[in-house]
């Protein structure tokens, strides 16, 4: 029999893809938030949809059996629900992960439940069920005798989840609109009890070529379209798409990180061709109405060691690779500052106005002074920083 399934954060992804899935497996979803508003529309209603929209055409589908609590004013009723849930998962960004690590320990010391809780990050970040755990045993959140109890109680996977939900129009309610493509892989090793049947889900030995491939194919095109886009005025990714010279950067951005995949996970090169294909037409789709702005969000996040631009451009650095196109994206990511409503990007202007091109280089993007990346990073923080002057 199924059960229920707790969700922290019931945005896009939350709501647009996750909730779909966990839905179609016949669970109740559970969704938990900070935002009242957002809280009392879901409470209020019985059902939203969710519209696919594709080369295909069109196809809405209607998500029901649900419920939301505010971990903000409804503390105890989120922990009881996470110690009778079947499986927790999330997607509210890496940055927020601490904040939701507390309340799913708890859940998890007062279970009762013969078969462990699965709990599964859908976050674009490597490792990020890793990182939830590290979170939640941390003995600020977990007794010692309740992480010695841990392997009964909860079992954990790491995931990788690629579907492109834009912002949602400020009128749409519950509703979301969503491109048709979608792929959800999760690691089976934590699984150790065996692993809950989502449907949709793809069931993967090892994580690491599924994460890399998607963060540095996906992301690494779609953010370069953003911060070009943004810096060229454009509203939408897709007409970004359509500019030649962005279209041509985002080329020489994925020629780059093909050589990591291919070369590192053993991908064939032609299946990587295609990959890079399906992409290309994925974030040029015209029905997308996805923004600059949403896309690029977060750039300190996204300059990271691991993350979409240094994390393949380190890598290929050390195999000796020139990375011209990825350090003229990461150049347009560190021009993306002091945008509306992006705290991190005014944080970013603050940290290039204040410290040193040496020093930013290792704040942002956490490069160690010996690695062969972080001269050439440099070079291009100081440009941006004399622009400023
Ligand atoms: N939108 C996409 O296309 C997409 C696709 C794949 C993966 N992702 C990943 O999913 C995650 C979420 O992205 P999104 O686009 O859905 O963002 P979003 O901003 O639409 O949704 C995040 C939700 O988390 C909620 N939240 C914030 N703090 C919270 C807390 N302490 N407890 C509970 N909820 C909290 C927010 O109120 C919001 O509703 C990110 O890691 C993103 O990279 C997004
Ligand atoms: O969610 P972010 O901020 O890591 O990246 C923005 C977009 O690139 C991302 O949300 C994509 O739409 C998604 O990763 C597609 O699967």
């Amino acid at each position: 029999m199924v059960g229920s399934a707790v969700h922290f954060g019931g945005g896009n992804i939350g709501r647009g893809f996750i909730a779909e899935l966990l839905h179609e497996t016949g669970y109740e979803v559970i969704f938990v938030d900070v935002v009242d508003k957002l809280i009392d529309d879901i409470n209020a209603t019985k059902s939203y949809t969710i519209t696919e929209v594709g080369a295909e055409g069109k196809k809405t589908k209607t998500i029901t059996n649900y419920k939301a609590l505010n971990s903000k004013t409804h503390m105890k009723d989120v922990i009881d629900a996470i110690a009778n849930a079947d499986i927790v998962t999330c997607a509210v960004g890496p940055n927020v992960l601490r904040f939701i690590a507390k309340p799913i320990a708890d859940g998890i010391s007062k279970r009762t439940a013969k078969k462990p809780l699965a709990v599964i990050a859908c976050e674009n970040m490597i490792n990020a069920t890793d990182k939830l755990k590290e979170l939640i045993v941390d003995e600020k959140n977990m007794s010692s005798d309740v992480k010695a109890k841990l392997p009964e109680l909860a079992e954990f996977g790491n995931s990788a989840i690629d579907r492109i939900v834009p912002t949602q129009p400020k009128d749409a309610g519950l509703d979301v609109v969503i491109e048709t493509f979608y792929e959800w892989c999760v690691e089976t090793t934590g699984f150790k009890s065996g692993h809950p049947d989502v449907k949709g889900i793809h069931w993967v030995d090892n994580l690491e070529p599924y994460i890399e491939r998607k963060l540095f194919t996906v992301n690494t095109s779609h953010a370069t379209a953003a911060y070009f886009g943004y810096y060229k005025g454009i509203k939408t990714i897709h007409e970004a798409m359509d500019d030649p010279e962005i279209k041509k950067e985002v080329y020489d951005a994925l020629e780059e990180t093909a050589h990591l995949v291919t070369g590192k996970h053993n991908i064939d090169k032609d299946e990587q061709e295609k990959y890079v294909q399906t992409i290309i037409s994925r974030i040029s789709n015209p029905s997308l109405e996805d923004v600059p702005v949403r896309v690029g969000r977060a750039p300190i996040r996204k300059l990271g060691r691991k993350e979409r631009f240094i994390g393949p451009a380190s890598q290929l650095a050390e195999q000796g690779y020139d990375v011209k196109a990825l350090l003229k994206g990461a150049q347009m990511a560190l021009r993306f500052q002091n945008v509306e409503g992006d705290e991190e990007s005014v944080e970013l202007a603050k940290i290039l106005s204040e410290q040193s091109a040496e020093e930013a280089t290792t704040t942002l993007c956490g490069l160690e002074k010996d690695h062969p990346l972080f001269p050439k990073v440099v070079k291009i923080v100081k440009e941006v920083q004399a622009e400023k002057k």
